[in-house]
């Protein structure tokens, strides 16, 4: 189990690097990467989340563990402008729950841990997720899109909850 880095810690606003080569060191980084989304519990987690900066997400959005996808050097495209509010949470900021408008339909191009690249297109949760993740790669967590009274107040109650636990 990997230690999910929690907002406002800087390292989460790392912009993530490409993956040159998918070894067997990438592949032991994406299992470790999967136990830790499962044992979270989450439905994604990037690279960037366990201070790992290079372009890997690891996604399952079913009920039992039945559908893990992973994304290296993912590029997203949009498919229609249309925005779509969902709530969201995320790993690094546990325990809140805001709104947030994703496009509603996108595609994505990536490379699986076999080093095949492949194409997605992807609407609804599955969007959402992808977009969010996407961008923890870039450095950017979903408090970014609310409004600085909302995200200071998620900062400082996060920040006190760090110093206890300190
Ligand atoms: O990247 C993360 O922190 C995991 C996120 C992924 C996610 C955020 C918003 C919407 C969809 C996915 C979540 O914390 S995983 C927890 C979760 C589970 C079910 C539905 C929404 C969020
Ligand atoms: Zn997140």
């Amino acid at each position: 189990i990997l230690n999910i880095l929690e907002y406002p810690d800087p390292r989460l606003r790392t912009i993530a690097k490409p993956v040159d080569e998918v070894t067997d060191e990438t592949r032991k980084l994406i299992e470790d990467m999967f136990e830790t989304m499962y044992d979270a519990p989450g439905i994604g987690l990037a690279a960037t989340q366990v201070n790992v900066h290079q372009q890997i997400i690891v996604m399952d959005l079913s009920e039992d563990k039945s559908e893990p996808r992973v994304f290296i050097n993912p590029k997203v495209e949009v498919l229609d402008g249309d925005y779509q509010p969902m709530q969201e949470g995320c790993l690094s900021v546990p325990g809140f729950y805001e709104d947030v408008d994703r496009i509603e339909h996108v595609r994505i191009n990536a490379i699986n841990e076999k080093g095949e690249a492949f194409e997605l297109e992807a609407t609804g949760l599955l969007a959402v997720c992808i977009q969010h993740e996407m961008d923890h790669l870039n450095g950017k967590l979903f408090v970014d899109y609310l409004s600085a009274l909302k995200r200071n107040r998620i900062r400082k109650k996060l920040e006190k909850l760090h110093k206890k636990s300190a």
